[in-house]
């Protein structure tokens, strides 16, 4: 073959190939958020390997970042940051409900995802013109599920305005526009009147909160008497040693990686909601037998973490992905295997389930 023709064969074969990882493969998990869309949220994409930098020093010891009342203070700041710069990722590689569920035996992970949401709606016993309150929304995967299967209304809310418009877009997209509204905010303090929700649920959120009480607080605050609050939380569980540097360095690991002030231990939790008023209706591990492993879902990518972070990395050098997210990827990958020998070894859950009841009558609450 000649050397001109063998020049254009090789051109022909690298633009194909291009166009196979990023076009065809790109788009990871569900169709919708394509590699050639990771924008990084609302950061200015010449700000951010900076915002990323930041990002990593303040989160480098997460459990200080809770005690230390400065730090504490400046968590929901750093926790908007991490979502700029992770939301697209996790929108492209995982869809658009940001937590895990435990496998189904012959299922799709779409369809575990969403059984693990509508248990949230069953244990509301929510129903069509009950108003929900969904703590920590994220771009609204668990809303649309709930607002589809329960018939309710549901209002969620999110630290990052990126996270509030990209979950609007989806849920005019669903048809379910007129049923879920989203709303920027803290869900320490937040912009809701006084017992104005008949149900509220958190998924995998309130592990963001320094203090769980302030979280927790504001829930019972907004729940109408009588009103049901299920959570599903992040904790280390019964066999965590601290003094073992295994598990030390998994839980750091998943802090690290995951914009944590510090996880709480799985026996707190109950005792928090009681401090603040509820009544716990029922405590469970979701991830417990004869739940199937959570975290197979995130061991048997290995192949696509690769292709991704060629595609991360092709994207960058083409200047269409603004650097700094190949550095995000990277942290995300190594997470991954934090989470995965969290949940190999059993020190960690991010599916600790509380259903929780704020009092019918202030009596009954004050008598707690
Ligand atoms: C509840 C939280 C988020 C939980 C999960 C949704 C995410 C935790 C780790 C994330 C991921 C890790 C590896 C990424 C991979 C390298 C990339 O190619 C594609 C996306 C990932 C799979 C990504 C997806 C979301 C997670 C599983 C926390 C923040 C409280
Ligand atoms: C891991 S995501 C889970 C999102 C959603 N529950 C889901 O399962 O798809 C955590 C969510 O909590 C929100 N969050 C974290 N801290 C917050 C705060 N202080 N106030 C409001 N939202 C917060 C984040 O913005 C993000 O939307």
């Amino acid at each position: 073959m000649e050397a001109a023709t063998m020049a254009w064969t090789a051109a022909v074969a690298g633009v194909g190939l291009v166009y196979w990882f990023v076009w065809v493969m790109g788009s990871a998990e569900v169709k919708g958020k394509r590699a050639v869309d990771l924008k990084m949220g609302s950061i200015n994409r010449d700000n951010v390997k900076d915002k990323y930098t930041q990002y990593w020093s303040f989160f480098r010891r997460p459990k200080e970042t809770a005690t230390d009342e400065a730090s504490a203070e400046k968590v929901p700041a750093f926790v908007d940051t991490f979502y700029n710069l992770v939301t697209d990722i996790y929108e492209w590689g995982w869809g658009q409900s940001f937590h895990f569920s435990p496998s189904l035996p012959g299922r799709s992970h779409r369809d575990a995802t969403r059984v693990h949401e509508e248990r949230v709606a069953d244990l509301l016993k929510a129903k069509p013109g009950h108003r929900l309150l969904d703590v920590g929304c994220g771009v609204g995967g668990p809303m649309r599920a709930i607002a589809a299967h329960s018939g309710s209304n549901v209002v969620g809310i999110t630290i990052n305005e990126y996270q509030v418009n990209r979950a609007r877009s989806h849920n005019r997209k669903a048809g379910l526009d007129s049923r879920c509204e989203v709303v920027c905010g803290n869900f320490m303090s937040m912009p809701f009147d006084d017992a104005s929700f008949d149900g509220a649920y958190s998924i995998e959120a309130t592990c963001h909160a320094p203090r769980l009480q302030d979280v927790y607080g504001e829930v019972f605050r907004v729940l109408k008497p009588g009103g049901l609050y299920v959570s599903y939380e992040w904790v280390t569980t019964a066999l965590y040693r601290a003094e073992d540097p295994d598990h030390v360095e998994a839980i750091h690991g998943i802090e690290r990686g995951d914009a944590l002030p510090g996880l709480r231990r799985q026996d707190e939790i109950a005792s928090i909601a009681k401090e603040v008023g509820f009544e716990v209706v029922q405590e469970l591990d979701l991830a417990l037998p004869p739940a199937l492993p959570w975290w197979t879902r995130l061991k048997m990518g290995r192949l696509a973490y690769w292709r991704n972070s060629l595609v991360v990395r092709v994207l960058t050098i083409l200047r269409v992905a603004p650097k700094g997210v190949v550095e995000v990827h990277e942290m995300l990958y190594e997470t991954a295997q934090h989470l995965t020998r969290g949940g190999e070894t059993g020190i960690f859950t991010p599916m600790h389930m509380v259903l929780l009841r704020k009092p019918s009558t202030a009596a009954a609450a004050e008598s707690k």
